[in-house]
């Protein structure tokens, strides 16, 4: 509703008809004079509920609120009795912040409400805040879009936040804050910086080339900072796709053949009883997804049908299925019963799904597979048949739970690999725009080095820096923006 309401008044703003369609995501550009208002915590009945107001008219609204008293002193909690500035209703007990710009999460003069939870309570504050003149509710966004607009955050940073509001898993959590805190930008930065050089020196070249003044040297130390920075690019675009697994989450891929003990694995791994359990070979015949927190990583766990051949169509259309998505699977969980390991479908399971996988060198493409022998309680004390050409394993029972500890360490190792483990690594690229303009920036340098006319070499270091600063955000486009703040609820 709000944003339909804003939608017109910025629509009223540009004037009359200037287009039909919506512009952007509706929020106006900061320094359009609003003063914006919103509920910054959660929905719903709790403790304590923090309402917050950004723009120029923040310290007549928090005075209007709480006549007859002046402003509370810069940045420090005062208790204040609310009234609605019209009725002079009593509204609330509350403590009130006043934080005047620059010194503000946006930049603006900025005002916090802390209440009390009540429903009740909160929408009196905000229908009192609706009535001060030159107060508006704000857009999805648009406290971090203002705090952009005023250089208190890079766009990393904004996704950061983001990220961080969304975080679900501790990978994730530690990856956001490590973005909310500048690395991935301090490193576009650095770059930024070596470029800049290499151009100035290939600039002194064109306009000194010919002067004896001019040191020796200077093309080929461009060169081989280009030469550098193209070697540290491509590094950090070998690792994209696993800062883009840690934000969505990693494929992991439960197969076996049937009866091994999938989905008793799958609820386990869930907590939840998601997948059919029984004794029946061929209970689960579609795949199943359910996105799960795994030893601290986010992943989307698939439950499969059991391969196995001579079936009726309904569970061969399920099998197919099984192996469509064990080809997508970032990390396979291959089953196998432990106390069955001499039986066809084992022995194929074995020869077809996971001796490939480890035959293939373990570098950043192959796909990782870790065997789990299921159903240990029903081994003799020795464990299972020594066979010759068992690849490593791990035991577990899913009846009883033990070797899951072992097991979920292991996870936290391969997931670490697939996502990149954020608590030591460089920083992740975790989005598809992060790549696509490191890309643009490799390709840029690959142009620089093929041409011979040094004004098309300046020009190709120019487009190779701008790619770096769209990262940031400098120069980015109000559709870019509208994509990136459009992930933020109001009120942030
Ligand atoms: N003794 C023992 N039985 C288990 C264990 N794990 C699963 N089972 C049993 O094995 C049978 C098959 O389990 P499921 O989880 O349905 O196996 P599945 O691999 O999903 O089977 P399909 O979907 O039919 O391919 C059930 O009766 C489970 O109770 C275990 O660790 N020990
Ligand atoms: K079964
Ligand atoms: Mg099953």
């Amino acid at each position: 509703m709000w944003r339909g309401l804003w939608t017109l008044v910025a629509r009223a703003a540009r004037g009359p008809r200037r287009s039909c369609t919506r512009q952007g995501s509706g929020a106006p550009a900061p320094g359009s004079g609003a003063t914006i208002f919103a509920l910054s915590s959660g929905q719903g009945r709790c403790g304590i509920a923090v309402i917050r107001t950004s723009g120029p008219a923040s310290g007549h609204a928090l005075r209007s609120l709480t006549a007859p008293r002046d402003l509370p002193p810069a940045r420090s909690a005062c208790l204040r009795l609310l009234s609605h500035p019209r009725s002079g209703e009593p509204l609330d007990r509350a403590l009130v912040l006043w934080f005047p710009g620059p010194q503000s999460f946006t930049g603006e003069d900025c005002a916090e409400f802390h209440v009390h939870g009540g429903p009740a309570v909160v929408s009196g504050v905000l229908q009192a805040l609706g009535s001060v003149p030159g107060l508006r509710p704000a857009e999805a966004g648009e406290f971090t879009r203002r705090a952009f607009a005023h250089g208190k955050l890079s766009l990393t940073e904004v996704e950061g936040l983001a990220d961080l509001i969304h975080a679900e898993t501790e990978a994730q959590r530690r990856q956001a804050l490590r973005q909310l805190d500048g690395e991935l930008g301090h490193l576009c930065h650095g770059w930024a910086k070596t470029l800049t050089k290499a151009l100035a020196h290939v600039e002194a070249y064109i306009d000194f080339g010919e002067d004896d003044n001019l040191e020796e040297g200077v093309l080929e130390r461009a060169d081989s900072q280009v030469r550098e920075l193209e070697l540290a690019l491509s590094a950090h675009l070998r690792d994209a796709r696993r800062g883009q697994r840690l934000r969505s989450g990693a494929h992991v891929v439960v197969a076996g053949p049937a009866n091994a003990g999938k989905s008793s694995l799958v609820n386990l791994l869930s907590r939840k009883p998601v997948s059919i359990v029984s004794p029946e070979p061929g209970t689960t015949r579609d795949v199943l997804e359910i996105p799960v927190d795994l030893a601290g990583f986010p992943a989307l766990l698939s439950d499969t049908a059991g391969l196995r051949e001579g079936v009726g169509p309904v569970e061969q259309e399920g099998v197919r299925r099984a192996r469509e998505r064990l080809e997508q699977a970032d990390l396979i969980l291959a089953v196998l019963d432990a106390s069955d390991l001499a039986s066809p479908s084992s022995r194929n399971f074995l020869d077809t799904v996971v001796a490939p996988a480890g035959a293939e060198s373990p570098n950043e493409s192959s796909q990782r597979l870790l065997l789990v022998l299921n159903k240990s309680d029903l081994l003799p004390p020795g464990g299972p048949d020594p066979s010759p050409n068992l690849p490593p394993y791990l035991l577990l029972s899913c009846l009883t739970g033990e070797g899951l500890d072992d097991l979920l360490e292991a996870l936290r190792k391969e997931l670490a690999e697939v996502c990149g483990d954020p608590s030591t690594g460089p920083p992740l690229l975790t989005r598809a725009r992060h790549q696509h303009h490191l890309q643009g920036c490799l390709d840029a340098l690959g142009h620089y080095r093929q041409t011979k006319d040094l004004a098309l070499a300046a020009e190709a270091l120019r487009l190779a820096r701008g790619h770096l600063g769209r990262i940031t955000g400098g120069g980015s486009t109000e559709e870019v923006l509208d994509i990136i703040f459009r992930d933020f609820c109001v009120g942030k």
